[in-house]
């Protein structure tokens, strides 16, 4: 059942207590209340997700951030970014970051798993282990909408879901940039331009990421498909096992006998009252990349010298915990165009954005039933390969670019009241550059946010890819498809025109002043082979030197995927299922 106060729980003591609703401790629920003999509690900060328009509407992804169910934290100033700092949104509501993400839909690389097995010493990891893992979190469903896609999926047995709940498809509302993107990678492929590295693909989700091709996206019949609606919902409206509480914080672990923490500190307010939650079996943590590690630190699980400075007690002194944080940069860019038919004026309109959103209400069609990326591209770049690699393998990317047809206002630059727009935006999906997460503070818990260090472009890797990115960029809209019969673009447009015209140094600056992350941090509890002290916890995902925590969320990646990671995060969340249930010997 579903509760909002700790009093109200039938019960303080459960068999397994996962810490986080998002998008891996949903899937850790749903398999481990299977088993119908076990009590499984889910404790989540955020709010319940039913009926919250701004999340289901599926072209409403890029609202989310700083809205009522995002953490709103912010990283410290960044350094190589003149000083800037930039928004870090998380999920604060039942689906965690599954319910604010932009669909984007990607299984990374063949080489990606094959490198966590190598890294771990474990085979577990290895692709071939984990392709049937991954063939049971989604279907693929057709978008009956858009009659320009591909063929449906039976008639393309490329694409690689299987058939677990999370529903995916490809765009459900054609743009007149669809095929323009899509033609010029076939004609950039057959002229061999950039050596070749421009070419389509069916399907990136089948081993080999590269190549441009339609976007998978986590939705179904219009409305996102998110970890609550595939896996809690369907779990809580059917199994008695299975309690939910929202509202509510874990302020951290406790330690029930030397070194074994299974109680969970919970509270509602920064000044409490605290409420002790235990499990008899194992705490799960799958509070994200920040949420993990913050609690793990606030338990004085983490670096003892750095835990002294903010006055927390050490209780096990684990010193790579909130280190090898990552997220992958980007850059927008923005052109003004010769079309009628971007989705500008639906933004600024406000009569044609009632009835685009009357459409979604009543039909589920529409601009609204689909995200703003009908298609996108992962390439790899010349500066990358050899000893300087930083990929998982040559079937991973280095650079990404992605077309939305209108003005993407993700980062500090608003919509013009006027014009037609084209935003490419340039990506680093194998970057070199890690911060970190430390506590700010031990006072107030998880209600105090922590210091989030992305480290951007202290490598410079990572400005060299991007300045690549955005060549790659120029090349890209060079192809017919955007000059032929009439141009497409008229002008690259504000700070942009400036640097895209300019020299290498004025781009430079453009990247300083501009770039903001895709918002897929990872690493801050990274798994490594028992040898290696430079991880948070083993390859079975057990927290490395004490006894009844595992994490299985995003924090746990040795390195970051070369792609959008829910996909990668729901496999991490199965994989961790199995774990538990083999350790545990749940039906
Ligand atoms: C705006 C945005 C856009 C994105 N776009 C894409 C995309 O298009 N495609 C893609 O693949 N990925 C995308 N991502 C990334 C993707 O969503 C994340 O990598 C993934 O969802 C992380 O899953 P997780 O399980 O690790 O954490 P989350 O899904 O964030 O879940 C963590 C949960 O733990 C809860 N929690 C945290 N701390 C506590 C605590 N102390 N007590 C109780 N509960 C707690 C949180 O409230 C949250 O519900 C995007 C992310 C964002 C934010």
């Amino acid at each position: 059942a579903l509760f909002t106060s700790p009093d109200q729980l039938p019960t303080t003591e459960y068999d397994f207590i996962i810490v986080g609703a998002g998008t891996a401790g949903n899937v850790v629920a749903n398999r481990l209340s299977e088993d119908s003999s076990k009590r499984i509690l889910v404790v989540e900060a955020g709010i319940d997700d039913t009926n919250v328009e701004l999340i289901e509407v599926p072209f409403f992804g890029p609202n989310t951030p700083q809205s009522i169910v995002d953490w709103n934290y912010s990283t410290t100033p960044q350094s190589a970014l003149n000083g800037r700092t930039i928004p870090v949104p998380r999920g604060f509501v039942l689906g965690g970051s599954s319910n604010l993400h932009y669909m984007v839909w990607n299984q990374a690389s063949e080489d990606l798993y094959d490198s966590y097995a190598q890294k771990t010493g474990d085979s577990g990891w290895a692709w071939e282990a984990i392709m049937p893992l991954w063939k049971k979190i989604s279907t693929f469903v057709a978008s009956p909408n858009n009659p320009s896609l591909p063929p449906p999926p039976a008639n393309n047995p490329s694409l690689s879901n299987g058939n677990g709940p999370v529903q995916v498809n490809f765009a459900n509302f054609a743009t007149d940039i669809d095929f323009r993107v899509v033609n010029s990678s076939k004609e950039l492929e057959a002229s061999g331009a950039g050596g070749g590295r421009f070419k389509f693909t069916d399907d990136m989700n089948a081993g080999d990421s590269i190549g441009f091709g339609f976007n998978q996206e986590s939705a179904g019949g219009g409305t996102r498909s998110s970890s609550a609606t595939a896996y809690l919902h369907p779990a809580l409206n059917s199994r008695s096992n299975l309690d939910v509480l929202i509202h509510t914080q874990v302020m951290k672990l406790k330690e029930t006998s030397p070194l074994t923490f299974t109680a969970v500190e919970v509270a509602q307010s920064a000044d409490g009252p605290l409420t002790t939650l235990t499990a008899t079996s194992e705490v799960v943590l799958s509070a994200g990349s920040i949420g993990t590690p913050q609690i793990l630190l606030l338990s004085g699980i983490g670096p003892k010298d750095e835990l002294a400075q903010v006055g927390v007690e050490s209780t096990f002194d684990l010193s790579h915990v909130g280190k090898h944080l990552i997220d992958h940069p980007l850059v927008l860019t923005y052109y003004s165009v010769n079309s009628n038919t971007t989705f500008d004026d639906t933004i600024r309109q406000s009569d044609l954005f009632a009835s685009t959103l009357e459409l979604w209400e009543d039909e589920r069609k529409g601009l609204f039933s689909t995200s703003s990326t009908n298609v996108i591209g992962f390439m790899r770049i010349p500066q990358g390969e050899g000893a300087n690699d930083p990929s998982s393998g040559p079937r991973s990317a280095h650079i990404e670019l992605l077309f939305t047809n209108g003005f993407a206002a993700l980062g500090d630059t608003k919509q013009p009241d006027e014009g037609h727009f084209l935003t490419v935006i340039a990506a680093v999906v194998s970057p070199k550059s890690e911060g970190s997460l430390t506590l700010a503070s031990a006072e107030g818990g998880t209600f105090t946010h922590p210091n989030i260090d992305y480290g951007l472009l202290t490598n410079e890797f990572d400005l060299v890819a991007i300045q690549q990115a955005l060549r790659d960029a120029d090349t890209f809209l060079n192809a017919t498809p955007w000059t032929s019969p009439s141009p497409y673009i008229i002008a690259p447009f504000g700070d942009w025109a400036i640097a895209r015209d300019g020299t290498d140094a004025d781009r430079e600056a453009y990247i300083r002043k501009n770039l903001i992350t895709v918002y897929h941090p990872v690493g801050t509890a990274k798994m490594s082979s028992d040898s290696d002290a430079t991880g948070v916890t083993d390859s079975r995902l057990r927290v490395k030197g004490i006894k009844g925590v595992r994490v299985v969320d995003a924090s746990i990646f040795p390195s970051i995927p070369e792609c959008h990671p829910q996909g990668p995060v729901y496999t991490v969340g199965e994989k961790g299922a199995q774990l538990i249930k083999e350790d545990h010997g749940l039906a």
